[in-house]
């Protein structure tokens, strides 16, 4: 799905909250045009309100057939929200939910068989080009589908191809909620910064660009991440000290974050049960 076909056809969001938003700003960013957008949303933001002066539509009588609809309310809320949407299922739009825990096969009762429906799972740095999304399609998304989603997707950062929707729960769990883990480690960071003396600005500072310094370079190097903090670790050293303590197989980031990790995809499992 280019650019040109969504401003050729449109694009709806159904709900346009943090993550609805976070994409829409890649796609614009891209060149997606404010006028092939409509948005249905009863609590639209300021900045989508602000859109409306280009053309971007809110909450419109009808929405015709347009190229994609993005499903991106709370999974809560979707059966109430979908009924808006459903006269665009007999055409020849793509759906794209976005929805934690929430099955295809959901979709597909409260869309008819015949809807071609993609699962995705974002991340928030879409916002900025920097996102990673995993999609899987249902029966009526056929390669060429798939194709054109992933096109989609990839404008707002880099995509994966599941095998498998059950997969979805372990994706959610590492970068759908993901960017929340190192935001906190940021958060975190600094405060310990703060704990060792630094006034309150620095050390977000620092955290902020160690953290997105460090990112960029693990995407960026030959060398795997282990080696990169092998690189970091001087022998007896400062970090050699912080890593005995965070490597710790008993009460280090090992165990933490599998727990936390495995709290998320349990929940996303429970989300579609
Ligand atoms: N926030 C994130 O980082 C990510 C969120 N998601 C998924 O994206 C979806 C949205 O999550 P957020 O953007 O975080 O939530 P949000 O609460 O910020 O956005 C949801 C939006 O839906 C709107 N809404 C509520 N009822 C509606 C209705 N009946 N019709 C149309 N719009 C309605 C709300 O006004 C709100 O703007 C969820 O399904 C979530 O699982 C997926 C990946 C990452
Ligand atoms: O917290 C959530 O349920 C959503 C899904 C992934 C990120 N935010």
């Amino acid at each position: 799905m280019s650019v040109d076909d969504i401003n050729a056809r449109g694009l709806v969001l159904l709900g346009c909250g943090k993550m609805g938003s976070a994409m829409l700003e890649g796609w614009l960013a891209k060149g997606v045009r404010p006028d092939a957008v409509s948005v249905i949303d009863p609590y639209p933001s300021r900045r989508l309100e602000e859109l409306t002066t280009q053309g971007l539509r809110l909450n419109p009588d009808s929405v015709g057939d347009p190229a994609v609809c993005v499903l991106a309310v709370k999974p809560q809320m979707m059966e109430d929200a979908l009924p808006q949407i459903g006269d665009m299922a007999a055409g020849g739009t793509m759906f794209l939910s976005i929805a934690a825990g929430t099955p295809i096969s959901f979709f597909e009762r409260m869309l008819g068989t015949k809807a071609v429906i993609v699962r995705a799972m974002p991340n928030t740095p879409a916002a900025v080009g920097r996102g990673i999304t995993a999609l899987v399609g249902n029966a009526n998304a056929d390669a060429t589908v798939l194709d054109l989603a992933d096109e989609l997707l990839r404008a707002i950062g880099q995509t994966v191809r599941l095998e498998d929707e059950t997969q979805m729960d372990a994706v959610t769990a590492v970068s759908g909620s993901g960017p929340a883990y190192v935001f906190h480690l940021i958060e975190t960071l600094a405060a310990a910064g703060e704990a060792e003396g630094l006034p309150p600005e620095m050390a977000m500072a620092l955290a902020k660009a160690t953290v997105g310094g460090a990112g960029e370079l693990a995407e960026q190097a030959t060398e795997s991440p282990d080696e990169l903090r092998i690189n970091v670790t001087s022998k007896g050293g400062t970090t050699a000290a912080a890593l005995q303590v965070l490597m710790n197989e008993a009460d280090g980031f090992p165990p933490l974050l599998r727990r936390a990790v495995k709290a998320a995809a349990d929940r996303s499992r429970e989300l579609g049960a």
